[in-house]
């Protein structure tokens, strides 16, 4: 039987960011400087840049439904700006983006895919059910009773259920763990239980209980459900999946 899913295809991305300086507001005079002399620095701040920066030269990877692609690369190989081109968020100058062999229609990717930001960006003072159930009621439109089921039975899947009732908390108001609520801000994002779930590095900043824990229950979602997961990491070694190594690039 053929396995159903969503498979996403990246071919020779290529992104550059522009790195020109730009030319500066006001114009400074110096005392040793003429008032009607044009400051000579602007031109050589124009010749010294090179215009362009180049994140991402020709990326090829490919991520299919069942299976957890990797990004792995150092701070600064261009892992986020990768990801958010497979997000369909930025465009890149070249190459595509192939949605089951269909060129990307964002529109509809973005209902059936979920995006973990690196930063967890929650209501400190929400608990961890009341924070799931914000989610639901924006994303799904379903009668209360359907939401709080799906509520629990993805609590439950996330490994959340003795912390439902306390407080997500965050540097300031004391709270569940920094393991737990990476797993909520996955929650968040997975409750529309989407066919694709893309993370920007679901375990920095984890000790590696918790890292495993998020590793293992990414590894569940792929196998059991078929889902795409596409995540990035800093460092080689995340078990059992294809990874795509990124380079930081100088030109
Ligand atoms: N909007 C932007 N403006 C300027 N520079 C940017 C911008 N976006 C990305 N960059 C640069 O592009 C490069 C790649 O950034 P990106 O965030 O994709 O890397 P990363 O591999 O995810 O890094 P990290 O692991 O530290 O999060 C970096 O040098 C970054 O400074």
């Amino acid at each position: 039987m053929k396995k159903q899913g969503c498979e996403i295809e990246a071919m020779g991305i290529t992104y550059k960011i522009s790195s020109k300086k730009r030319e500066h507001p006001f114009k400074i005079f110096t005392k040793k400087q003429e008032i009607n002399q044009e400051p000579k620095q602007v031109i050589n701040l124009e010749e010294a840049s090179p215009g362009a920066k180049h994140v991402l030269k020709d990326v090829f990877c490919r991520a299919k439904p069942w299976e957890i692609l990797a990004i792995v690369g150092p701070s600064g190989a261009g892992k986020s700006s990768l990801l958010e081109i497979l997000a369909g968020k930025l465009t890149p100058q070249n190459g595509t983006i192939l949605v089951n062999q269909n060129p990307i229609d964002k529109a509809r990717f973005k209902r059936i895919s979920g995006y973990v930001t690196q930063k967890d960006t929650l209501f400190p003072l929400l608990t961890v059910e009341e924070t799931l159930m914000f989610s639901a009621r924006l994303r799904l439109r379903l009668p209360q009773a359907q939401l709080s089921s799906s509520v629990k039975s993805l609590m439950k899947e996330l490994g959340l259920d003795h912390v439902a009732m306390t407080r997500v908390g965050d540097d300031r108001i004391r709270g569940i763990s920094g393991g737990e609520r990476r797993r909520v801000s996955i929650g968040v994002d997975a409750i529309h239980d989407p066919e694709v779930l893309i993370l920007d590095e679901p375990t920095s900043g984890l000790d590696s209980t918790s890292a495993l824990q998020i590793i293992d229950m990414l590894k569940a979602m792929a196998e059991t459900r078929g889902r795409t997961i596409i995540l990035s990491i800093h460092q080689p070694g995340f078990p059992d999946c294809e990874a795509v190594q990124l380079n930081t690039y100088d030109g």
